[in-house]
């Protein structure tokens, strides 16, 4: 769906994006998260074909871009940093003009198109209200609405949640998923690990430039081979844990005790057998922050694991 190989753009001796060869499959939900300033809106300008590429190659839908925009835009939805839209007019009648100005599209159709992508993003209801009386959340949903017009293969969105309160970054994680659900690859970036663990199945990362990882999610959060017990017994469990050569207490934490062992079932076994209650026993996995503090290193700027909400204000 993306294919990007040697990915690069200098602004003067900056290297604001450094050979990144990014891999986007057909059916993906792919986060890509970076700090602010590490080349998420550079890049995503790239495969839009809205900023050139000093060097490096790019494919979108299997096309070479920019070269094939006219036939791959109009099947890409797109929504970059913050949509902008004509205040004084409805959602309904700025819908109706991009859809005039973009490619495709019979006019025939038109009304239905734009009266589809409202009710596909909850705003039916208030299509005809001006849009400087929407809620940053309904604002941002339109300009969702505005890449939804063409139901597009592909949706390639910049910050969709920025700036938006709890409650909107729900609807729109749980439109992105119904959006999914119904065949659409999606490719979000965004500088909040919880979003992405929350919503993307595939995860690059992006560090000043470079990206230090492109994994499945599943892969990158893997059980680390070590078991989580938390008991009302850590004494007894240490204990006979002491003489199981398989088994090595290797955290203790009150209650918690982490636990290297190669069979989790086994050591539950063990342990409820010699009378140690279990009050909960799972394996341990690594987190997605942990993944990516591993790749990036310290010195680096760091993506956020702040909670979202901590956003809401910021700019949209
Ligand atoms: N037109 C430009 N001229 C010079 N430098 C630029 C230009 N556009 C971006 N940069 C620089 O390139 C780097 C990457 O910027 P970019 O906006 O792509 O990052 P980002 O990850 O999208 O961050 P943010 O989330 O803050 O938008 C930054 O250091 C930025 O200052």
């Amino acid at each position: 769906m993306i294919r990007t190989t040697g990915l690069t753009k200098r602004y003067g001796s900056l290297r604001a994006v450094d050979s990144v060869d990014l891999d986007v499959r057909a059916g993906d939900i792919y986060g890509f998260l970076g700090a602010n300033g590490s080349g998420k809106t550079t890049t995503v300008r790239m495969l839009l074909g809205l900023v050139l590429a000093t060097s490096g190659t790019i494919e979108v839908l299997g096309e070479p871009m920019p070269r094939s925009r006219h036939s791959v835009l109009p099947r890409v939805g797109a929504l970059i940093e913050g949509p902008a839209a004509y205040r004084n007019l409805s959602g309904r009648t700025n819908l109706a003009m991009l859809d005039a100005a973009g490619p495709g599209g019979s006019r025939r159709t038109r009304r239905t198109r734009v009266s589809d992508a409202l009710e596909q993003v909850g705003l039916a209801g208030v299509g005809r209200r001006p849009v400087k009386n929407y809620s940053l959340g309904m604002r941002q949903r339109l300009g969702l609405a505005a890449a939804l017009l063409r139901t597009p293969e592909l949706l390639v969105l910049d910050e969709p949640t920025n700036g938006l309160d709890p409650q909107g970054i729900r609807e729109i994680r749980e439109l992105l998923l119904g959006l999914h659900a119904q065949g659409t690859t999606v490719f979000l970036s965004s500088h909040l690990l919880a979003e992405v663990e929350q919503l993307c199945d595939r995860v690059g990362v992006l560090d000043r430039g470079r990206l230090v990882v492109q994994d499945q999610l599943s892969a990158l959060t893997r059980p680390t081979g070590r078991v989580v017990v938390h008991t009302p017994d850590p004494s007894h469990a240490v204990a006979l844990l002491s003489g199981v050569t398989e088994a090595e207490v290797v955290d203790r934490d009150g209650q918690r005790l982490v636990v290297a062992h190669p069979d989790p079932a086994r050591l539950n076994a063990l342990l409820v057998a010699d009378g140690v209650r279990v009050r909960e026993l799972v394996d341990q996995r690594r987190s997605l922050e942990d993944a990516v503090l591993a790749a990036t290193g310290p010195g680096s700027d760091h993506v956020g694991a702040e909670a979202p909400s901590l956003r809401a204000g910021a700019a949209a």
